[in-house]
């Protein structure tokens, strides 16, 4: 049987973290190992797949930028491109993997699959769960199903789809669920159970693309709570947004003094999307008796609600348009 090819692109994180000793899980430095050593340490990989490797960039990714979203968009997509590469693994910090599975999730157009995965504990704990995370990866990579469902997470033998996927613990080897719409799928002993996935646009069905574009629209999130100013708006306004999305009170809602605010940056062009800080449930759409439009950010959370903002605010500044990629995306 000829193998699948996985290609391997590195970013860095706690697969590639480095502690003093095997019982520091906490005091390490991620993004310390080359792709090379990595695969050391998982030597079965080359069984299931050909592998190739590269090293994207080798960080912790807490410091992940926009700019460097949009190259590594331009390094999935040609590595999804080449007619050798069946499959795409991504190794990534797990503290911003899933905004990053969901930016690719949107700008990537291709029916490959691709595959991110990282760790919580580092390469040197005792236990280190990044060599059967990555394992895992490959192995979804190289199964040809698993690029019908856009991007893909997969840790701690668990497989979610970039949309819904979401980190949930601090530390915990179990931090990657999806609690609102369920896990798309499991990987037990190497093989990919699939149950199911996820209606809205992905992929090779997105029409948002980061193609030619330099710079994302500036977007940012002002997170709600009682005590909070109305400054926080201005601030925003006066750093040059052209959108503000909100995490607000449970269906979304925002004090008083901080929706004036919104009122008068709507005036200017700027565009307000509605989260929750709840973290479930869908915000829906509201207008009020002034005709100040609010778009809904659906049941996106506030970091994921900005991506599908700062994309679509790349071909209109509408809300009404607007509104309609946060029914599909
Ligand atoms: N478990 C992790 O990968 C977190 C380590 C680091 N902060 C990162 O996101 O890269």
């Amino acid at each position: 049987m000829t193998h699948a090819h996985v290609h391997i692109i590195a970013c860095g994180g706690t697969i590639a973290g480095k502690a003093e000793s095997e019982k520091e899980l906490i005091g390490y430095k991620a993004g310390k190992l080359t792709i090379e050593e990595l695969l050391q340490s998982v030597p079965e990989v080359t069984e299931y797949a050909d592998i190739t490797g590269e090293q994207f960039c080798n960080m912790d990714s807490t410091n992940m930028t926009e700019d460097l979203w949009l190259r590594l968009a331009r390094c999935v997509e040609a590595a999804a491109d080449r007619a050798d590469v069946d499959g795409i693994v991504i190794t990534h910090g797990t503290d911003t993997m899933e905004e990053t599975a969901y930016f690719l999730n949107l700008v990537v157009h291709s029916r490959k699959p691709i595959v991110m995965v990282g760790s919580m504990r580092p390469a040197t704990a005792l236990s280190a769960d990044g060599p059967l995370n990555l394992l895992d990866a490959v192995h979804i990579a190289a199964c040809r199903q698993a690029g019908e469902y856009g991007v893909l997470v997969a840790m701690n033998g668990r497989i979610c789809g970039a949309r819904s996927v979401e980190k949930t613990d601090t530390t915990h080897v179990d931090t990657f669920r999806s609690r609102q719409m369920g896990y798309m799928g499991i990987i037990q002993n190497g093989i990919p159970y699939f149950y199911q996935q996820s209606l809205r646009r992905h992929t090779y069905l997105s029409q948002l693309s980061c193609q030619g574009i330099t710079k994302l629209p500036a977007v940012c999130i002002v997170y709600c709570y009682v005590g909070m100013s109305p400054a926080l708006i201005r601030a925003a306004v006066a750093s040059g947004v052209q959108g503000i999305v909100t995490a607000g009170l449970g269906h979304g809602k925002i004090p008083e003094a901080v929706l004036k605010e919104l009122k008068i940056a709507a005036q200017q062009g700027i565009v307000t999307v509605c989260t929750s800080r709840t973290l479930g449930g869908i915000v829906s759409t509201t207008e009020d008796d002034s005709g100040f439009f609010r778009i809904a950010g659906d049941n996106l959370p506030a970091h994921k609600a900005k991506i599908v903002l700062q994309l679509a605010l790349l071909q209109t500044r509408d809300p009404n348009t607007l509104q309609q990629f946060f029914d599909l995306y």
